[in-house]
């Protein structure tokens, strides 16, 4: 069996970042978004997807991104992937990765079977998907919450490969939403965290290997 892919999102330190790299990471994610407490300046953003070149995927994560921020995100951080962690429209997915020429992670909030509907429209445009549990109405941010969606939703779906399980997931879910979901492919910030936007290198090793150690 190939091996699970790993990101891990929000990093926002040397330590963390090393310590994501070390553990095998696949994905490093930055946060481009001032509400969020991984939120990284571009110009730190640039200095962390530096270190990170050639080592791992960079992931520059934006919300409903103008058109002016992506370029100077995309100037900046050079990124390997483009995650939309917004209200982007297929329409809108389709023209940031035309404009960019970069490839793009549409991620999808999921609360109920019928979210799954969307699916389809966005797969015929994104290079990946990213599915992540729906935010609470009101909620501050679209994602970074550490919640859990029901994994049986997806049974039966159609999913593309490569389609990235996200929301709640930390080192003692992990295998068990890998094995529910059948998807092979995780993402995680604060399930690697001791509080709001601190990450810690000892939680970031324990979520590799335990993603990694499924049957
Ligand atoms: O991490 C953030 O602060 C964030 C802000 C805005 C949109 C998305 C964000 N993070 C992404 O949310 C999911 C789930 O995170 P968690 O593990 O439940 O905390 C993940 O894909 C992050 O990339």
């Amino acid at each position: 069996m190939s091996s699970v892919c790993v990101k891990i999102c929000g990093l926002s330190t040397e330590e963390t970042l090393d310590a994501t790299l070390e553990a095998g990471a696949d994905l490093v994610g930055f946060v481009h978004f001032p509400k969020s407490p991984r939120h990284l300046p571009l110009e730190r953003g640039r200095e962390l997807a530096e270190r990170a070149r050639g080592r791992a995927q960079r992931v520059v994560l934006l919300v409903d991104p103008k058109d002016a921020l992506l370029s100077a995100a995309v100037e900046a951080l050079d990124p390997d992937l483009i995650q939309l962690h917004g209200r982007e429209t297929p329409q809108r997915v389709a023209a940031i990765r035309a404009e960019t020429g970069r490839p793009v992670m549409k991620a999808l909030g999921i609360a109920s079977a019928g979210d799954l509907r969307a699916l389809p429209a966005y797969a015929a445009v994104a290079d990946r998907l990213l599915l992540d549990a729906k935010a609470p109405p009101g909620a501050d941010l679209p994602g970074g919450n550490g919640l859990t969606f029901d994994w049986d939703l997806l049974k039966g779906a159609a999913l593309p490969a490569g389609t990235m399980l996200s929301g709640g997931l930390d080192a003692g879910n992990v295998a068990m939403a890998l094995a529910r979901t059948g998807l092979t492919a995780v993402d995680v910030s604060s399930g690697v965290e001791i509080r709001p936007g601190e990450k810690d290198v000892a939680k970031i090793a324990e979520f590799v290997a335990a993603a990694r150690r499924r049957a």
